[in-house]
């Protein structure tokens, strides 16, 4: 055993965050190396002799999920939790019908539009268990040329005896994870349930930041999306008086509807949560918010060309009805890290200084930019309405060394030399749309006046 305590100890000496990005075909050796994972690494046996796992996600391959494992975790038992209903759900479970070592769950999704965007991984051992938040489908195109993050949790150990309040952290790190497996409210996670109260998570430090489908009221309002990253900000966030000039910026891969302007939900209501502060936000200053979302051109000239937008979901018919949105929006660059041409489908939210040197925080999660994942206020703001899975994790400064902000650089040499710079999977400043050229990508309308990298043209439909 002592061989995976020294890999342990590897991963936390990379770095105190435990925050990677997924390993790029195609890319310099340099930018794959410590701070980057690829699936097999995650599943390797110097992480532990694992003795069952459970998977969240939303788009799987079984027989291919199964190889990434070591061959002798192959026949361990897998539990697959998805969001598939009828006939897709007859065709995954057909999937798996050699792997009697496989079970599903159902992830129940009684809100229309609803979808089970959750990609996490618990991995049991012998010696104890790990919890893994990511941003990748469990599909070999998702970790092969994208950038993608991945929270690793450290191993946590058995406890003496099982409780669900003992073997907390600061955090409430094991509360959070059980009360979000307990909204599913499936007899299949109860064993998992069970197991993770036998386990002391006291040495997480990230705050999960999950939501569940559902019409949340009272205190579950600020349990869920964007008014429970609100609370964790206003009880363990930024001072207002440091980061009430400082811009807001969110990165993501897909976009739903935002209503007719900025007013109706992205600033009157996401952007006030998350500019929230400790001692109270002045209302008059509404923060700088800035958007990263590639443009037609960062996708057609991307390692993968013009397939990398089969991942990146926006549409004419969504686009066209909001086009204050694209004033906010920059390009996808990432030269420090070697990913400008890895498109992202990793979803990042942060809160950056002026001069790009820190931040006050860093959440890394499923949630896209939309109101069904970050959820919507009704009822004149008693009810918080979601209508999808989504778990993210958010670094905050107080719970790593009591400090109050992250250095922060996407510089490969930069971090490769110290440790307790935060990982940015982009570069900072952020790089603008070149006016009167670029367009933010779309995926379902033509490209035939340039070729991509693979000298093709995009013709969907
Ligand atoms: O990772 C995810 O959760 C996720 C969710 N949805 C999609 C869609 C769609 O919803 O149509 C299209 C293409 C990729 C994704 C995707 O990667």
């Amino acid at each position: 055993t002592s061989r995976f305590h020294v890999v342990t100890k590897v991963y936390e000496l990379a770095q105190p965050f435990s925050f990677f990005l997924t390993k790029v075909a195609g890319i310099a050796d340099k930018y794959n190396s410590t701070l980057a994972l690829d699936i097999k690494d995650i599943l390797s046996a110097d992480m532990g002799n694992l003795v069952a796992s459970c998977q969240f996600n939303y788009m799987f391959d079984i027989p291919w999920l199964v190889q990434q494992y070591p061959k002798e975790f192959r026949s361990k038992p897998l539990l697959i939790v998805h969001g598939e209903q009828g006939p897709s759900k007859t065709t995954l479970e057909a999937e798996a019908i050699d792997y009697s070592n496989v079970r599903f769950c159902q992830a129940k999704l009684e809100m229309l539009f609803g979808t089970h965007h959750t990609k996490m991984m618990l991995l049991q051992y012998d010696t104890g268990m790990r919890v893994v938040i990511h941003t990748s489908n469990l599909i070999k195109q998702d970790w092969h040329q994208k950038t993608q993050g991945i929270w690793i949790s450290p191993l946590f150990p058995k406890m003496a005896k099982p409780s669900a309040t003992e073997g907390d952290s600061t955090t409430h790190f094991k509360r959070n994870l059980l009360e979000y497996l307990s909204a599913y409210k499936a007899y299949q996670l109860k064993d998992w349930i069970n197991n993770i109260s036998e386990h002391d998570m006291s040495t997480a430090r990230v705050v999960i930041i999950g939501s569940v489908p559902g019409r949340h009221t009272g205190d579950q309002m600020k349990s869920w999306g964007h008014m429970k990253l609100k609370r964790v900000l206003q009880q363990h966030g930024p001072s207002n008086g440091v980061v009430k000039n400082w811009p807001v910026i969110g990165q993501f891969s897909s976009i739903g509807s935002m209503g007719a302007n900025k007013e109706a939900w992205l600033c009157g209501e996401w952007l006030q949560s998350l500019s929230a502060a400790t001692g109270g936000t002045t209302l008059s200053s509404v923060p700088l918010l800035k958007l990263v979302f590639p443009t037609k051109d960062n996708v057609r000239c991307s390692l993968e060309g013009f397939p990398a937008g089969g991942s990146i979901p926006y549409s004419i018919n969504v686009a066209k009805k909001q086009m204050f949105l694209h004033d906010f929006f920059h390009q996808w660059r990432s030269e420090g890290q070697g990913r400008s041409r890895a498109m992202p489908h990793i979803k990042t939210y942060l809160r950056p200084s002026p001069d790009n040197q820190k931040t006050a925080w860093f959440l890394v999660t499923s949630a896209n930019l939309s109101k069904a994942a970050w959820g919507a206020l009704e009822k004149k703001g008693t009810q918080l309405m979601i209508r999808s899975y989504e778990i993210g994790v958010l670094f905050l400064p107080k719970f790593f060394g009591g400090k109050d902000l992250f250095d922060v650089s996407s510089n490969f040499e930069m971090l490769k030399s110290s440790t307790d710079v935060f990982p940015l999977p982009f570069d900072l400043p952020l790089t603008d749309y070149i006016k009167g050229k670029d367009r933010p990508w779309m995926w379902d309308i033509p490209y035939m006046d340039l070729p991509d990298t693979n000298g093709n043209i995009w013709c969907p439909g």
